[in-house]
């Protein structure tokens, strides 16, 4: 268990409650089989990160559980609520309760930053529109934009400003879980190593709760807590980095340990940052 995982369950010693338990999930297109029997737990307070080859699965995942795209067996339950049996008052719930960063942003390409970051308290909330819109600057402030991009449209950003905002929008309805696509791919070293700590400083200062798929070594090194590994449609093991770099599979090992594994770990970390050439 992590530190996260532990400070979490130690109250009366009870197990840290699961926001996301997948169990048993099979997941098709046509006759072709992507997870089957697909076990994966993510607990309050936990920074989880996702990996696997490329077209394991992970995005297939991530759909599954943000309710893109519907089991074909097995259950998701989000927050508690099963997804097979979900009410509106539910599925509300859950979006409001959740925040999501897209690989490119996302961000509505006709709305300046600030518009986008006030987009979800427009659509859920009933708040004054100056209040939304403070509540909106605070977010872009956290992830560490300015109030000269307040006013910027998406096409005017760099790309790590763009995962900024879109960060700042996935925190505008203050969620409780957070899931990241790729948070740090297209970023230079150093912008990466940024979008890192500011990811892990948001999870220790708001508690959250954070799912995340990457292809990213010194991510997985510099703010997971544990990392889920998606190979054999099925989620193989889940462990912290350490606890990985000793596993017996095949690809586990080639990842970890391979030259840029080797080099997230030892001391060449910005060589280390991008996916290691492999498949499933
Ligand atoms: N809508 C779809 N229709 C048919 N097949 C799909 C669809 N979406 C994904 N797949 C297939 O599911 C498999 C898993 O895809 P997925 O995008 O989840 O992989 P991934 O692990 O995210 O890969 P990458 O790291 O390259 O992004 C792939 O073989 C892909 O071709």
């Amino acid at each position: 268990m992590t530190d996260a995982t532990a400070a979490a369950a130690a109250p009366e010693d009870k197990p840290a409650e699961n926001l996301i338990e997948v169990r048993g999930l099979l997941s098709q297109f046509g006759d072709r089989t992507i997870h089957e029997n697909l076990d994966l737990d993510l607990k309050r307070g936990e920074v989880l990160g996702v990996v696997g080859g490329s077209g394991a699965g992970k995005t297939v995942l991530l759909n599954t559980i943000i309710g893109l795209k519907e089991p074909e067996g097995g259950s998701v339950k989000v927050l508690g609520y099963d997804r097979a049996t979900l009410t509106d008052d539910q599925a509300a719930d859950i979006e409001k309760r959740t925040g999501i960063l897209f690989q490119q942003g996302a961000l509505f390409s006709s709305l300046t930053v600030l518009e986008n970051v006030a987009a979800p308290l427009v659509e859920h909330t009933k708040l004054p529109k100056s209040v939304m819109y403070e509540l909106a600057e605070l977010k872009i402030a956290m992830v560490g934009l300015k109030p000269e991009h307040h006013h910027l449209k998406p096409a005017e950003l760099s790309g790590g400003m763009k995962k900024r905002a879109g960060l700042a929008r996935a925190l505008a309805l203050d969620p409780e879980l957070v899931f990241l696509d790729e948070p740090t791919a297209g970023l230079d070293p150093i912008g990466a190593a940024a979008f890192d700590e500011l990811i892990r400083q948001l999870a220790d200062d708001l508690g959250l709760s954070v799912f995340m798929i990457t292809h990213d070594l010194d991510s997985l090194y510099a703010i997971c807590d544990e990392v889920a590994v998606l190979a054999d449609k099925r989620v193989v093991e889940k462990a912290t980095v350490q606890e990985l770099e000793r596993s017996d599979h095949p690809w586990i090992k080639e990842y970890f340990l391979g030259p840029r594994g080797r080099a997230a770990h030892g001391s060449d970390r910005a060589s280390a940052r991008s996916e290691p050439e492999m498949s499933k």
